[in-house]
């Protein structure tokens, strides 16, 4: 006998991402106006960001008259993992939290990837809400649902696709990043100037330094530019069933040097070196000219990020490393190339991306 379970699931996974300078009372008012339809929250963070600006979001949640914990995880990537979700998630439920709580996210991308995957599997599944402080959040991780722990294999391995209830963008908070996480954050953003937005990479070829500055309009341009390329791929295939890979640009080999590096180098510093690799296959197959890719190399340069690949880098294990890439099939490695700057090459009907022979990639990384 077969009975047949179907399950119409329409789902509504609208949000809204909110850019602005300040917004923790944005979000308590959000809260209170019914934002996630809960009164508990479990709030997550790190170490350094705790004393900046989650305290602060903690006690005016509190002060709302919500219930609220929070719950603060060791800054850096390597908390970024499966021991750390369970430690948050063993303290949420000694908390007496249930199904009935939301969690608030308040950091950078460790803490929204790994809250967000926390939220996803607590009680099977909370609301979550991300108020990113970072620019590499509010570039990137914080939108588009991609949650995940790392695992001593590689990065991100672990993980599900799980969209907030809304993000904030809280362009305020970069006046406290060092500049090596303001370059890490450009990375990212000099990655969607290349797949998706030509006058977002002109504007930082002439601007990039106003960004270190701090200053206020360039840093608003970014914001906006940034999600404006992350939201409109992602609303197309949130799943990655294919035109979401192009969010991959870099990342082949970035994700790689990443976890070959036992994480000394950021995520968007890996990214950078990455960049430069994929642009360097480009111009070998004609996707990019050689004044292109170098224009790229120039610009992550002046973005204060690393273009080679640092000495102690076992190049052999890099290479053996790029097979736990999410976009191999059929153990092949496949490759995202952007065609000149601000647009990728489009291999097929929903295929953007393309197969590399290992001796192809590892020829450039020779070389690097
Ligand atoms: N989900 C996605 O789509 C996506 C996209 C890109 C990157 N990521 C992930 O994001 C992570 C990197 O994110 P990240 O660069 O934000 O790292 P992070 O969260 O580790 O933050 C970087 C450092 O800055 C500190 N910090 C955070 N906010 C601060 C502030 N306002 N002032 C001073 N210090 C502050 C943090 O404590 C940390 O030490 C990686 O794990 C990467 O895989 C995910
Ligand atoms: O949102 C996406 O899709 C991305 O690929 C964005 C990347 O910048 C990000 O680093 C992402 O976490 C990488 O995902 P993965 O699937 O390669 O682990
Ligand atoms: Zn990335």
């Amino acid at each position: 006998m077969v009975f047949r379970c179907e399950l119409k699931k329409v789902v509504d996974d609208t949000y809204d991402i909110e850019i602005g300078h300040g917004l923790q009372e944005k979000l308590v008012a959000d809260l209170k106006a019914g934002l996630t339809g809960r009164r508990r929250f479990a709030v997550i963070t790190d170490s350094t960001v705790e004393g900046l600006y989650a305290k602060d979001i903690f006690e005016m949640i509190k002060a709302a008259g919500f219930g609220a914990e929070m719950f603060v995880i060791p800054a850096g990537e390597k908390s970024k993992s499966r021991q750390m979700k369970e430690f948050l998630e063993d303290s949420m439920l000694e908390k007496g939290f249930r199904r009935d709580c939301a969690v608030i996210a308040v950091g950078g991308g460790v803490v929204t990837d790994l809250a967000g995957f926390v939220a996803g599997t607590f009680g099977r599944g909370v609301p979550f809400v991300n108020y990113a402080t970072t620019l590499l959040a509010a570039a990137d991780a914080s939108v588009g649902g991609k949650t995940a722990v790392d695992t001593p294999l590689a990065t991100n391995l672990i993980g599900m696709f799980n969209q907030p209830e809304k993000v904030y963008l809280d362009i305020d908070t970069w006046k406290t990043l060092p500049e090596e996480q303001i370059a890490s954050g450009l990375a990212e953003t000099i990655k969607h100037g290349c797949l998706g937005d030509r006058e977002l990479f002109e504007y930082l070829e002439e601007n990039v330094e106003k960004i270190f500055a701090g200053d206020v309009a360039a840093c608003e341009y970014i914001a906006e530019h940034n999600c404006a390329v992350k939201y409109k791929v992602v609303m197309q295939d949130e799943r990655e069933s294919g035109l979401r890979e192009v969010l991959n640009l870099g990342h082949t080999v970035g994700r790689a040097i990443e976890t070959v590096s036992d994480y000394r180098l950021l995520h968007g510093e890996a990214v950078a070196i990455g960049t430069v690799a994929q642009a360097r296959l480009g111009e070998k197959y004609g996707f990019v000219t050689e004044e292109e890719r170098a224009r790229v190399e120039a610009l992550l340069e002046r973005a204060k990020l690393p273009v080679r690949i640092p000495d102690y880098i076992d190049k052999a294990a890099l290479v053996k490393k790029l097979y736990t890439d999410k976009k191999v099939r059929d153990g092949k490695l496949r490759f995202v190339f952007e065609k000149g700057i601000g647009e990728v090459v489009q291999f097929g009907e929903n295929c953007f991306a393309k197969e590399i022979a290992e001796n192809e990639i590892a020829e450039i990384i020779a070389q690097m």
